[in-house]
């Protein structure tokens, strides 16, 4: 499956801009409220009712108002297009439900009808009786955690999943990737496959499926690739955004690098995007943002739903003409860059703290964007324990490079979400400094802005950032590694050997994520050393023969080393 982002942008019929093919419209004929916001494109104002939108307006809640009634007059012309989530496993169930939950009190706290109504359809349908049934499939080998997670969900009295919407099983994949992947996946196929179907004919139109899961279990990790397979196969020119968790470090899974490594190798060929999430950095967020003492499973997932939250909810984009954004999924593609090599997402979101405190502080645009950005760059998921000594090394000279702590995450595209007060007004050009990005792409295009001057949950004004860069090189490199290492002496080989994946099946996956390792390492090389043509790859420099490193027979007789850090001839 070829997944180019101009391909991945005519997914779904739906009309995504590909930012790297067609720049934006030029600025000429802006009317002043465009100018004020920078924001609104012409097309916005032509559709405007009269009035609506073209005169400036100080007051901010006026403006929201007004802005209001214009995204009210484009979206009765258009239809809101929908999002299928399939929850899988313990922890995508789990997960899961804290994002519908975060989804729907967010929607429904707000005094904005036009967001309400767009967040509602992307992500609930409604019953006749009037109830919001979350536009989801719910599967697990077992059923005591989809039991949970529909009552707690019913309990909440705001939303509901729909009472045939899940498959369960008696017994769960034992950890084992290829018992979900070869066994109970295909044993269920047909029966997940027609609870897909009927969510999907519950959409007007369809922008695309988010499955969610761990990749460190045996249900999540093998059943829900096996499932991506399916969505792939059956809704051939559908978006597939994958939400991973990805386990502690020193995880409670023997196996679990196997799992993960398994996973990762076979989404990167189905999958358009991976957003990813780690269970330590959102641990660390728990304990030292928001002061939590006795960390549960539940704390961990309402961070991740916040932050998927503060992505998927509903947002004005450059590509939107003024309208909250129809395809939040192929726009999140589009605009992250999405290509065969570079599906890796990252999230980081400011500010969090304890809800307690929220009443009591105050934020500037200025100082979030400032934090934000560095954070970014000295590859920190959290503020707090930011390196404020990373700093964008100057455009021409020679770069040392490392995995090491301290240095610094190149970019290849970055997209950036402001909600909340005087949204307009925010200053982002330091998100736009070509020092943060490879060389690939135009500053301009490799960032993307939403903005939404409605506040998400609770937070008068809040910054997402989903990245596109070498954020999660450094985990995926341990990840890898510690799996090499077992694998090296064969370990629990056979426990995957007797449902089916073969020895060769992991050489395969190490290959393919040793390219994908090389490839977010390579966006740090030097330009002069690329424009050389100098076969650079991870760990081994093997004469000019760069695909060597990669071939499994290769990886067979070279343990995998630790980085190279490459340093420019002079
Ligand atoms: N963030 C988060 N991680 C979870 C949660 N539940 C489990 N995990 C992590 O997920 C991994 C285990 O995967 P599970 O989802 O429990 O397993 P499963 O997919 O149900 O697979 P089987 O148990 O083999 O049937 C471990 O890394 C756990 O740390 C959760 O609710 N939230």
């Amino acid at each position: 499956m070829s997944n180019t982002p101009a391909m991945a942008a005519s997914r779904s019929g739906c009309c995504v801009t590909d930012r790297r093919y067609n720049r934006r419209p030029p600025p000429h004929g802006r009317t002043r409220t465009a100018a004020i916001t920078g924001y609104y494109t012409e097309q916005a104002h032509c559709d405007a009712p009269q009035g609506g939108g073209n005169e400036i307006v100080d007051n901010q809640s006026d403006w929201i108002d007004n802005q209001e009634r214009v995204i009210d007059a484009l979206h009765k012309k258009a239809l809101i297009m929908s999002v299928v989530t399939v929850q899988l496993g313990q922890c995508g169930n789990q997960v899961g439900q804290e994002l519908f939950d975060v989804i729907c009190s967010d929607a429904r706290d707000v005094h904005r009808k036009t967001y309400r109504t767009v967040s509602c359809e992307r992500f609930f349908r409604q019953t006749t009786q009037g109830d919001l049934e979350a536009r989801a499939v719910l599967i697990d080998m077992e059923p005591k955690v989809i039991n949970h997670s529909m009552s707690k969900a019913a309990k909440s009295g705001r939303w509901r999943y729909g009472e045939t919407s899940h498959f369960s099983q008696k017994q769960g994949s034992g950890n084992n990737w290829a018992n979900g992947y070869c066994v109970h996946g295909p044993r269920h196929r047909d029966a997940v496959e027609e609870l897909v179907r009927r969510e999907v004919e519950h959409c007007d139109m369809l922008a695309g499926f988010i499955p969610v899961m761990s990749v460190a279990g045996g249900t999540g990790s093998g059943v829900g690739t096996f499932v991506t397979q399916c969505l792939r196969d059956v809704y051939p020119s559908s978006f597939v955004l994958n939400h991973l968790t990805w386990p502690y470090g020193t995880g409670e899974v023997i196996v679990q690098n196997y799992n993960s490594v398994l996973t990762l190798a076979h989404l990167y060929q189905l999958s358009d995007a991976i957003l990813v999430h780690e269970n330590d950095i959102v641990h660390k967020i728990c304990s030292q943002l928001l002061k939590i003492k006795q960390i549960s499973f539940s704390d961990i997932n309402r961070v991740i739903a916040h932050q998927l939250g503060g992505v998927l909810q509903p947002t004005l984009s450059t590509a939107s003409c003024g309208a909250y954004s129809r395809h939040p999924i192929g726009e999140l593609m589009s605009a992250l860059a999405c290509h065969p090599e570079y599906k890796l997402l990252s999230v980081c979101t400011i500010p969090q703290m304890a809800s307690s405190s929220i009443p009591f502080s105050t934020f500037s645009w200025p100082a979030l964007l400032k934090h934000l950005r560095q954070m970014l760059i000295a590859n920190s998921k959290m503020e707090g324990g930011i390196d404020w000594q990373v700093c964008p090394p100057p455009a021409s000279a020679g770069r040392s490079r490392s995995l090491s702590a301290g240095s610094f995450n190149t970019s290849l595209a970055n997209l950036l979400i402001l909600r909340g007060k005087d949204v307009y007004s925010a200053e982002t050009g330091g998100f736009e400094d070509s020092a943060i990005y490879t060389s690939w792409l135009p500053p301009d295009e490799a960032l993307s802005l939403w903005k939404s001057p409605v506040p998400f949950n609770k937070y008068e004004k809040s910054a997402t950032l989903v990245s596109n860069s070498q954020a999660l090189l450094r985990p995926l490199d341990d990840m890898v590694r510690k799996a090499w290492n077992m694998f090296a002496s064969r370990a629990y080989i056979h426990q995957y050997v007797k449902f089916g994946i073969s020895e060769e099946d992991f050489l395969d996956s190490f290959t393919s994520l040793e390219q994908v390792i090389s490839s977010y390492s390579e966006l740090q090389v030097p330009q002069l050393l690329q424009s050389l043509g100098v076969a650079l790859s991870r760990g081994v420099y093997d004469g000019d023969d760069k695909v060597a490193n990669h071939d499994k027979h290769h990886l067979l007789k070279h343990p995998r080393q630790p980085v190279v850090i490459l340093e420019d001839p002079k």
